[in-house]
């Protein structure tokens, strides 16, 4: 994003009396981001993101906060929430469900080097291996069901020989056995910008509001097309080789997995592909507000239908 609901510095004043993090010294929205309005505050005592909830049910935020929690109880760079003074990590603030989380640092959206790739391979794998002993269930927000239900809404927004590759896709799609596949807690978006580098060293994975529980390989699927995609699309093999090196070395590839690979890779691209559409043809009002390019998915997307390297390629 973007920022859907402005917040005043005075409400927010109040609100943080909440809380034991000091009195209010700066705010600022955030640009980035496509889901939530997001903001750093800085206080007296710390800096932090504020996240308001736009379209995620309340119901639903405990599982992300509570995971963001065990993962940074994990040794896991990840931001952890801040707890109110009745000990509550979900308030409400602007009419929204509201969080205080801790601000991280480093950049994002750095080059995707093959030793960034590497790191970043070792850290899902970490990600998935801390995940396996979190208590709560949800399901992928974006599983299969969704895919469906979005497809549905953007087919007639798109022309002919779009069409028909979304319509393969689906139908291929639900043809893939993914019960074989080891499940966990996946983050679901591991992309370039929510992964913020202090030097070469990860210095914080972010936006776990797309989390829930699905088969992990899914999840390294989204991380490559992502980190490792060239212009156009296409896999760079040198940086596939580093992430998924790393990642088999943790959480070594089962063959169930190894077979479901280049599916895998689809459903990834036709996810984001679908989310972008939504968004592109379908807007959410708001004061700042970021829409990425649903071609690059859906060329990422084709892509895959026609070349896919095995998995981890080259490595033992
Ligand atoms: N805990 C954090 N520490 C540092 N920066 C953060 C943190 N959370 C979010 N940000 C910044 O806010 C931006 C938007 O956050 P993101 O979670 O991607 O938004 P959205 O929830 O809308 O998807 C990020 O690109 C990053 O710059
Ligand atoms: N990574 C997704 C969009 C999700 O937005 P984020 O800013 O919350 O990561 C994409 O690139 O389509």
């Amino acid at each position: 994003m973007s920022v859907f609901t402005p917040v005043t510095a005075e409400a927010l004043s109040d609100w943080l009396r909440r809380y034991a993090v000091g009195r209010l010294a700066h705010v600022q929205g955030i640009s980035a981001g496509v889901q939530n309005s997001n903001f750093f505050v800085t206080t007296t005592l710390g800096r932090y993101v504020l996240t308001l909830f736009e379209t995620i049910p309340r119901a639903e935020l405990p599982f992300y906060l509570h995971l963001m929690a065990h993962l940074a109880r994990h040794g896991l760079p990840v931001p952890a929430p801040i707890a109110d003074q009745d000990n509550e990590y979900l308030g409400t603030l602007s009419g929204k469900p509201a969080v205080l989380v801790m601000r991280l640092t480093g950049q994002a959206d750095l080059p995707a080097t093959p030793a960034r790739c590497e790191r970043v391979g070792a850290m899902l794998a970490g990600l998935h291996l801390a995940g396996l002993s979190y208590g709560r269930r949800q399901d992928n927000p974006r599983g299969a069901a969704w895919r469906s239900a979005t497809a549905a809404q953007v087919r007639p927004f798109l022309p002919g020989d779009e069409q028909a590759l979304l319509d393969a896709e689906l139908a291929f799609q639900v043809r893939v056995p993914t019960d074989a596949l080891p499940q966990g807690v996946i983050h679901a978006d591991l992309f370039r910008d929510n992964v913020l580098w202090d030097g070469e060293h990860i210095g914080g994975v972010i936006d776990f509001y797309f989390a829930g529980c699905d088969a992990l390989l899914f999840d390294v699927a989204v991380t490559v097309n992502d980190w490792c995609a060239l212009p156009g699309g296409a896999l760079d093999e040198a940086r596939c080789r580093a992430l998924l090196g790393a990642y088999h070395a943790e959480r070594p590839f089962t063959d169930e997995e190894r077979a479901a690979w280049p599916a895998m890779l689809r459903a990834a691209a036709l996810r984001f592909w679908l989310s972008r559409a939504a968004d592109f043809h379908l807007p959410r009002a708001g004061e700042m507000v970021l829409v990425k390019d649903p071609d690059e998915y859906r060329d990422i997307l084709r892509q895959r239908t026609r070349n896919v390297p095995p998995l981890v390629a080259g490595s033992p």
